[in-house]
């Protein structure tokens, strides 16, 4: 071994500590590979994600990726548990993850010509039972929409199972005029946020 590469040795932990990604969205483990992040275990937590009456969209995108990271951090004792929630809003009201043709034309026709937020809640739970919240908020403004645009755009289908019924990443950009704030926030993870939640921590990020 050289000089450096006994010193990096030194510094790295004998065993890489374990990583779960507490969620279903094949988006979050794309943007993780992005920043070199590659999960041990991918489990999706089971909760209910129906908002509270009156509950405000930073306070929903928080309690959620809490209790996400909550459920999987019981079954997952040891390890490092990331989870995430992002929460479409137009001023107070939450947009509902489009599950059908209906609410996606519903969520469309509310965002046209608009601007709206999104938040997405991040958590992450040690192996040492520490536990660390962030909510980063994204602002998106889309074009007005005309009935071949959203025709279209309902057809192709890609606003299933997503926040506010529309995709960045897709066709959806089609509709982006302008974005403040992180891009991957509204893809579903914020990586400077997710990497600066992992080092504060202790997770290696450049093992
Ligand atoms: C606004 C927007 C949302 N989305 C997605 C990201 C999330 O997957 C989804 C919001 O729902 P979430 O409840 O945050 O995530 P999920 O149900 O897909 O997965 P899990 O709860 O298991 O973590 O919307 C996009 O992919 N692109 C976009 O432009």
């Amino acid at each position: 071994m050289t000089p450096d590469e006994q010193m990096h040795a030194a510094a790295a932990p004998a065993v890489a500590p374990r990583l779960v990604l507490a969620s279903a969205s094949p988006r979050r483990r794309d943007l993780l590979a992005q920043i070199g992040v590659r999960p041990d275990a991918v489990r999706p937590a089971e909760i209910d994600e129906t908002p509270r009456r009156g509950e405000l969209p930073r306070q929903l995108a928080e309690r959620l990726c809490r209790a996400k990271a909550a459920a999987v951090a019981g079954l997952e004792p040891g390890a490092f548990v990331l989870a995430a929630d992002t929460v479409v809003a137009c001023g107070r009201r939450i947009l509902p993850k489009a599950e059908t043709v209906d609410e996606a034309a519903d969520c469309l026709a509310l965002l046209s010509g608009r601007r709206h937020r999104v938040t997405t809640g991040l958590c992450l739970v040690a192996p040492d039972g520490r536990q660390v919240c962030r909510l980063v908020t994204s602002i998106v403004t889309f074009k007005r929409l005309d009935a071949a645009e959203r025709s279209g755009y309902l057809a192709g289908g890609e606003w299933q199972g997503k926040a506010g019924g529309y995709a960045i990443q897709g066709r959806g950009a089609l509709f982006v005029a302008d974005l403040g704030g992180s891009y991957s926030n509204v893809v579903g993870l914020p990586l400077f946020e997710t990497g600066a939640l992992l080092r504060g921590l202790g997770f290696p990020l450049w093992p």
